[in-house]
């Protein structure tokens, strides 16, 4: 009887208020209120909804899979998810609002050169792609820009639009790319002062066609220059990662550039250590050969997630000279698998950054 009474009050009602107690183990919000849920479908003998995941590759889908589940467990019908992605967008500023079709912009920085922020920036670019989101690049590093020899020839190179006052940025394995390297001769230096990095990153904002992205990685120099201030004044920056190496000395400059970081009030999403280690591939033994648990000392001092510990991989240096990001070239392989979980995790960062009211970045006048 009270099986039957259950089974007449099927309704997309009714399932749509039980799902509104199951909370988004990442944000802690009910996918009703946040707008996860999407359609429900009331069948003779299954109940199918639409649930979208707030990152690509969201490492807590079980735990919601499992809740929904649970919710929906008394109505007794076999229960079929449909899960979709919907990335949050950073909250709209009219200030400051140069790229209103992109929904996240996240910053890779490092305090010293040659820690592999170009290696992490073109791996995250593809790992992001891969798990099904819209990503774009925008190579920051003036002195020396690298993503376009990292990303490989393009299918579409650099140009301007039909009527000429607009800027088609490169097409790179499917991510647009936008980079000082296109406007520069091979081998010349590009010397310029402040302004003049600030007008050019404020043309790569304003006047290129980055179309929908739901994430633009900003691939910026080393350490804290005219780059970093001219973007944190032109942009909310939705979160910068911070890579170092495991070594002491490299992590006495991390600590300057996030300090650099919080003047310009722009959130660390939190410290990707690469070179962590290397295994040996013959006997799997492994070597901390810069010093170990330098990023895990880091992350735990600035109370910041350390996303990822990449190790040392020649096939990732080889991918970055041959312009084939590992994540591209063998992506079922244990080096991208390893960019793919980091990838994950900080997507995820940056979506419960909106759920916790993200900080803004106003600045300049402060610094
Ligand atoms: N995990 C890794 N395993 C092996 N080689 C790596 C790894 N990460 C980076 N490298 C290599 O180290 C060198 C420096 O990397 P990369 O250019 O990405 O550093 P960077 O921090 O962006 O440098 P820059 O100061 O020029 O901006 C490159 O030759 C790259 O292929």
């Amino acid at each position: 009887m009270r099986a039957e009474k259950l089974m007449s009050e099927v309704t997309v009602e009714s399932v749509r208020n039980a799902l509104s107690t199951v909370k988004d183990p990442a944000t802690e919000r009910d996918i009703v209120s946040s707008r996860q849920l999407g359609e429900i479908t009331v069948g003779e003998k299954e109940l199918r909804v639409a649930v979208a995941l707030l990152s690509p590759g969201y490492p807590m889908k079980g735990t919601l899979d499992a809740s929904i589940r649970a919710a929906l467990e008394p109505f007794g019908r076999t229960v079929v998810i449909d899960w979709g992605l919907s990335v949050p967008r950073k909250p709209p500023r009219q200030d400051l609002d140069r790229l209103p079709t992109v929904k996240n912009v996240l910053a890779v920085a490092a305090g010293k050169g040659g820690v592999g922020k170009s290696t992490v920036s073109s791996n995250l670019a593809m790992a992001l792609q891969r798990l099904g989101a819209r990503v774009g690049i925008l190579d920051a590093d003036i002195y020396g820009p690298s993503m376009p020899k990292m990303m490989g020839p393009p299918s579409r190179p650099c140009d301007k639009n039909a009527s000429g006052d607009r800027i088609i940025p490169a097409l790179h394995r499917g991510i647009p790319v936008m980079s000082v390297d296109f406007f520069v001769e091979t081998g010349r230096a590009v010397i310029w002062r402040g302004p003049m990095i600030h007008k050019l990153l404020q043309q790569f904002l304003e006047d290129v066609e980055w179309g929908e992205l739901d994430y633009l990685i900003i691939d910026l120099p080393p350490g804290t220059g005219d780059a970093q201030l001219s973007l944190g004044q032109l942009l909310p920056i939705t979160g910068g990662v911070m890579v170092t190496t495991p070594q002491e000395v490299a992590l006495l400059d991390v600590r300057k550039a996030v300090d650099m970081f919080a003047k310009l009030e722009v959130p660390l999403l939190g410290v990707i250590e690469n070179m962590s280690h290397y295994r040996c591939p013959s006997c799997g033994h492994v070597d901390h050969i810069f010093a170990s648990g330098g990023g895990k000392r880091l992350a735990e001092e600035l109370e910041l997630p350390l996303l990822g510990q990449l190790p040392i991989d020649p096939k990732v240096s080889a991918g970055g000279e041959r312009g084939d990001p590992v994540v591209h070239s063998a992506p079922d392989s244990e080096h991208a698998k390893v960019f793919l979980e980091l990838a994950a995790q900080v997507a995820l960062e940056a979506a419960k950054r909106h759920a916790t009211g993200p900080k803004r970045s106003s600045l300049l006048r402060t610094v």
